[in-house]
């Protein structure tokens, strides 16, 4: 591993996770959804500009359907594998010890590497109660060194506190819907009880109205960035490691450009537009597959 290891930006902080493992704070989000899927060549480049302007941690999962590029866009870089870091996760059709297991290995088949860095759970899925069943098998794959961390996704407090009941191991990170419209202020508290690290998932809410709130074009304006670099900093300066997606190259570099403070006004002022999730998946009822 090199001297520059895992080092996004001087201005990225980094984080230590509950097994001694480090994350940089900030991560490139892969997914391309709908009527945007591009076709893979631009997928494999888009990725290669992410890593050449500093990305090193890049946030997959198997059901984003990306896997191969992802693989193909690490061996084409200038970055050895050793430097970078891949999360991937497990849908839920592979719920349950078993399709834990099956998960993982087509992953890594997908990506043509031997371990990933981080896996995660995606859903909790509740309703069929396998959760914890694929949680003992991450843990067993963590022990075989196929995976370097395991976490979950979007699980609430209860799912978290029954995986370290059942299994006394807790799991390193969890990664949630997190953005100015819905803070997770109670969530997040529960983790730094927990000492689990906080990932946020379409942390610039999607591209959405979110930007145009005049509370965070004032203080982009202000500070001489853009609302989207403000609420990047925003994430930061709770300790959170946000997960921006773009298939931008200005955009990529701006989202790792956040070398300035926001004041305590300024992130009390983003906190008040809090009105709650954007798109209604509640992980006690969301399923999906
Ligand atoms: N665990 C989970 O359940 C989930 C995980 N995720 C993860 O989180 C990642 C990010 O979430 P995602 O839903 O993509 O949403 P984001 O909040 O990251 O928004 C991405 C959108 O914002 C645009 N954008 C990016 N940067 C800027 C900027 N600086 N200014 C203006 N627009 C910008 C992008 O457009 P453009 O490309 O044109 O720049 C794109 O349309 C996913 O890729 C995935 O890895 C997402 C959902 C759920
Ligand atoms: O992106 C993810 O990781 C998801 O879980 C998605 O399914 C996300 O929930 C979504 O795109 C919903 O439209």
């Amino acid at each position: 591993m090199s001297d520059q290891a895992h080092q996004t930006a001087p201005s990225i902080p980094t984080h230590t996770l509950n097994d001694g493992t480090t994350l940089p704070g900030i991560g490139f989000g892969t997914l391309v959804r709908g009527d945007n899927k591009s076709e893979r060549g631009i997928m494999v480049r888009s990725l290669r500009s992410a890593i050449s302007r500093g990305y090193r941690l890049l946030d997959t999962a198997l059901s984003y359907g990306n896997e191969a590029e992802v693989g193909q866009a690490v061996r084409a870089s200038e970055v050895d594998r050793e430097d970078l870091l891949i999360t991937t996760k497990v849908p839920g059709r592979f719920h349950g010890y078993r399709g834990a297991k099956e998960s993982l290995r087509v992953s890594l088949e997908s990506l043509g590497f031997d371990y990933v860095d981080l896996a995660l759970i995606h859903w909790p899925l509740p309703r069929l109660d396998l959760y914890v069943d694929t949680w003992r098998a991450l843990i067993e794959m963590r022990e075989e060194g196929l995976i370097r961390s395991i976490g979950v996704s979007n699980f609430t407090a209860e799912h978290l506190r029954r995986l370290h009941e059942e299994t006394g191991v807790m799991p390193a990170v969890n990664q949630i819907e997190m953005h100015p419209y819905f803070p997770q202020a109670q969530l997040r508290a529960v983790h730094d009880q927990l000492g689990i690290v906080t990932q946020a998932w379409s942390p610039l809410g999607r591209a959405s109205t979110l930007r145009e709130e005049s509370v965070l074009t004032e203080i982009a304006d202000a500070h001489g960035v853009t609302p989207g670099q403000v609420v990047l900093r925003w994430h930061l300066q709770h300790g959170v490691i946000p997960l921006p997606a773009s298939s931008n190259p200005q955009r990529q570099h701006d989202n790792l450009s956040l070398d300035f403070d926001l004041t305590g006004d300024d992130m009390l002022r983003i906190d008040a537009l809090e009105q709650g999730r954007i798109w209604g998946q509640d992980p006690d009822v969301h399923e999906e597959y």
